[in-house]
């Protein structure tokens, strides 16, 4: 250890060697110090103590709250009068700030200028440092290169001085002071900026909200149109399926096209031989009448039928008292069972009786092949010739049975006439011909005409014949009917007015002749 006794010591008491290394390290002035100058008169260095307290306490420390005002004002460009107080009140600046006049704060390697003033203002600064030193260590320490003007150089002893020169200061401070409030006036500006912000941050708010309502729709959008588009695919592949099938449907209705025109042409082509099919038809159908009607001519307009009906309430053990037996188809004989003597001659009798008929039917005969013999004359009356077909015979030998019928399967002559009518005017149609069927039935009684489809019986009937050979009946109620089910109607509607009409009379009177049906056709 090298203690400082040793070294030699200077005028003012430092080892030569401390005070030559510190003059290396640029911490010591190469002239006096202030410090050492104190020593040499400490009576100064108590006065000026105490005044530094005073400035201390009654200048620097209500100027405190603005030092960090006037940093930032320094590093928004304020001018470099300030600096020069900041400096001289040794208020700590901030590095990096850069300003328009002369005097600058700058980073120490920044300039060579700012070197060169350094060193030009060295002692200045030196002392500066020094005396600041104590006061604030733990304050950043700033760089200040003073303007190039010669400062005003007063004794260190003229406090006096200092104190006006600091008043000075003082007064350019508080103008500064007041330079900073007007500025610091443009709070009102921010305030509005805030309001326009919180304004903004509102609509932004309202903005973000609607953002988030839009992206939820979009979601929803973007999956309804996966959807659609799912369909379209969907839909356009149909289309192409049907597109194809609607091109061979195209093809199938161009060769339908093609086959119809030949059909059409052939179709016109049958037409016209159907035409004269028709025409011909019609030519055979007159020839065919007109044959008919010869024949039945030839036949003889009249003609007259037997039939047998069967033995009712008789066992085959019972003798019939007399035989029948059919030696042709028109011939009926009839024997009787005992042999009978002429009292006269005492001879047997002849008890054998022949009679001939157009055709004679046997009581096994049914009324299916009755009306087989029946058929021609309908025929004859729907080609328009008058044809009657009545039942002639005792009572309960039966004539409603032929005429009528009793069940299904039984059904007389009317019936089955109806029946054919209707076929042979369907038939008849096709070759153009138009037919209307009436019908009427009248009952004759004692010379007395009754209307059996009048619910009341017209009374007032004549019977005329006129010039025309056509006989008819006045006031004679003449349905018309278009169907078989509307013939069959109107003869229940007959048969129930005879039966009430019954009572009245005899059935069984020979005077009482009903005829059951007249029914005329008209053709066009
Ligand atoms: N061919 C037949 N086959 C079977 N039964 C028959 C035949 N003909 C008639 N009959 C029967 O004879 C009975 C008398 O017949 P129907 O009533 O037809 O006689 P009718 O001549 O009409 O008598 P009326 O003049 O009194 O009215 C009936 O019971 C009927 O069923």
């Amino acid at each position: 250890m090298q203690g400082p006794s040793k070294l030699p010591l200077l005028k003012s008491g430092i080892p030569r060697q401390q005070f030559k290394k510190a003059k290396d390290d640029n911490h010591v002035s190469k002239t006096e110090t202030t410090e050492n100058k104190f020593s040499r008169y400490p009576h100064l260095k108590r006065r000026s103590k105490s005044t530094t307290d005073l400035l201390a306490t009654n200048i620097l420390q209500p100027l405190r709250p603005l030092q960090s005002i006037i940093e930032k004002r320094l590093v928004n460009g304020i001018g470099g009068s300030t600096i020069k107080i900041a400096k001289t009140l040794e208020l700590p600046i901030k590095k990096n700030v850069v300003s328009n006049n002369a005097s600058k704060v700058v980073p120490a390697s920044s300039s060579k200028v700012a070197s060169a003033s350094t060193k030009q203002n060295g002692a200045i600064r030196r002392q500066t440092q020094k005396r600041a030193a104590p006061k604030t260590d733990d304050q950043p320490k700033a760089k200040v290169v003073k303007a190039p003007e010669k400062a005003k150089r007063v004794a260190s002893w003229d406090f006096k001085t200092k104190f006006q020169l600091l008043n000075e200061k003082h007064g350019k401070l508080l103008n500064s002071h007041k330079e900073l409030q007007e500025k610091f006036s443009n709070v009102a500006d921010y305030e509005q900026y805030y309001q326009k912000y919180n304004e903004i941050q509102t609509a932004y708010d309202k903005q973000t909200k609607d953002y988030e309502k839009i992206a939820i729709d979009y979601t929803e959008l973007k999956s309804k149109y996966e959807k659609l588009v799912a369909d379209h695919n969907s839909l356009s592949k149909t289309y192409d399926e049907q597109k194809t099938l609607c091109a061979t449907y195209a093809d199938q209705l161009r060769t339908h096209e093609d086959n119809l025109e030949l059909k059409s042409k052939l179709i016109e082509k049958l037409s016209t031989e159907n035409n004269w099919f028709k025409q011909k038809a019609l030519e055979w159908e007159n020839e065919r009448r007109a044959l008919h009607n010869t024949i039945f001519d030839l036949k003889g307009n009249i003609r007259v039928f037997c039939r047998v009906r069967p033995a009712i309430g008789v066992t085959e053990d019972q003798k019939l008292q007399c035989m029948l037996s059919y030696p042709d188809e028109y011939s009926l004989e009839i024997r009787k069972t005992k042999e009978s003597i002429s009292a006269t001659s005492g001879k047997p009798i002849d008890n054998k009786a022949d009679f001939c008929f157009d055709k004679v039917f046997s009581q096994r005969t049914t009324q299916e092949e009755l009306f087989q013999e029946i058929a021609p004359y309908v025929q004859s009356a729907v080609d328009g010739y008058d044809v009657c077909v009545f039942a002639y015979g005792q009572t309960g030998s039966g004539k409603t049975y032929t005429m009528l019928g009793e069940d299904y399967g039984s059904e007389g002559v009317i019936p089955r006439t109806v029946s054919l009518i209707f076929r042979t005017v369907e038939g008849l149609k096709k070759t153009n011909w138009e037919y209307e069927v009436h019908a009427s039935v009248l009952e004759i009684y004692n010379e007395n005409l009754r209307d059996l489809l009048s619910p009341t019986g017209n009374q007032n009937m004549e019977i005329r014949h006129n010039c025309g050979r056509e006989t008819t009946v006045t006031n004679l109620t003449i349905e018309k009917v278009e169907n078989a089910e509307d013939l069959r109607n109107l003869m229940e509607l007959a048969q129930k007015h005879r039966t009430v009409a019954a009572t009245n009379y005899n059935e069984h009177s020979s005077s009482l002749i009903r005829l059951w049906s007249i029914i005329y056709l008209r053709s066009f």
